[in-house]
């Protein structure tokens, strides 16, 4: 069930803090009986950067889709803390078409609400400026590395300035200098634009780097079992890795997403 909450008197859409949508004891059973998730309780806040770390199975990207309302729980409830705002989803495959350029790839969305032209333009070259693929708006896909396509899928993502974005494992595909860089780019983009974003991921590195919080779940069935908070500000560069606050953070993830594997071994 999906519901949209009244927001409180005093509140304000732009409060960074404020919980933008809540999952309370969220189930989902698929058709063939596959227990996805159970009883998960999950808050997302304006301008977190979240991330869902756990093994395979465990539910992250069925959590992720229930966000984006691709999917329905079997019970418990999603609830918006005022208007479902508007997400972007970015997938680990770039799903692009490949068929048109760069540019029309990133119209899309813009076309789909029917944004006129006009507007449109000025949005997709912004877009494009913001993943720095402006000199790349006539190529096609086929003409472009693994990161350049994850980064127009990027900006296919950002062209409606979606306050909320939803990330599933989108660089799992990619080596790690291009890793980096997008993790990088993305710090800047989410700071720049104000977005809150919700990334699934393995890498409990790639999770601690990006992160302000993970969230660390297990499987059969999947459900959340620790929580992290990475102190320190969103702020990252490559330094930040070599800091004992990066250093402990990952060990404490690590140790987290072991215990989770664990439990899973024990059932
Ligand atoms: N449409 C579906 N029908 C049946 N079972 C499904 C469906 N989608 C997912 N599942 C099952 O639900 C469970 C959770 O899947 P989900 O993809 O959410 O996990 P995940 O943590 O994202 O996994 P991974 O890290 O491997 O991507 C898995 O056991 C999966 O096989």
């Amino acid at each position: 069930m999906t519901t949209v909450l009244e927001r409180s008197p005093t509140g304000d859409a732009s409060d960074v803090g404020r919980r933008l949508v809540s999952l309370r004891s969220v189930s989902k059973t698929f058709p063939n009986g596959t227990v996805a998730l159970s009883r998960l309780d999950l808050d997302v806040r304006a301008g977190e950067f979240l991330s869902l770390i756990g093994p395979s199975g465990c539910g992250k990207s069925t959590a992720l889709r229930m966000l984006a309302g691709l999917t329905e729980p079997s019970s418990g409830e999603i609830a918006w803390h005022g208007t479902r705002p508007e997400i972007g989803f970015v997938f680990q495959e770039p799903t692009l078409m490949p068929w048109a350029s760069v540019f029309n790839n990133v119209w899309l969305p813009l076309r789909l609400r029917g944004v006129g032209k006009v507007e449109a333009r000025t949005r997709i070259d912004e877009a494009l400026a913001m993943v720095g693929l402006s000199a790349f708006a006539k190529s096609y896909p086929r003409e472009l590395s693994g990161g350049m396509k994850m980064r127009v899928s990027i900006a296919r993502a950002l062209v409606l300035r979606p306050p909320l974005l939803l990330m599933d494992e989108p660089f799992a595909a990619l080596d790690e200098i291009t890793r980096f860089k997008l993790n990088n780019d993305l710090i800047r983009l989410a700071a720049e634009l104000g977005t809150t974003v919700v990334f699934v991921t393995h890498s409990v590195y790639e999770s601690v780097y990006l992160s302000t919080r993970i969230v660390v779940m297990a499987a059969r069935p999947g459900r959340a079992v620790a929580e992290i908070g990475v102190d320190a500000p969103l702020e990252r560069t490559e330094d930040f890795r070599s800091t004992p606050v990066y250093t402990e953070t990952c060990r404490r993830a690590s140790r987290a997403l072991h215990e989770a594997m664990t439990d899973e071994d024990q059932l």
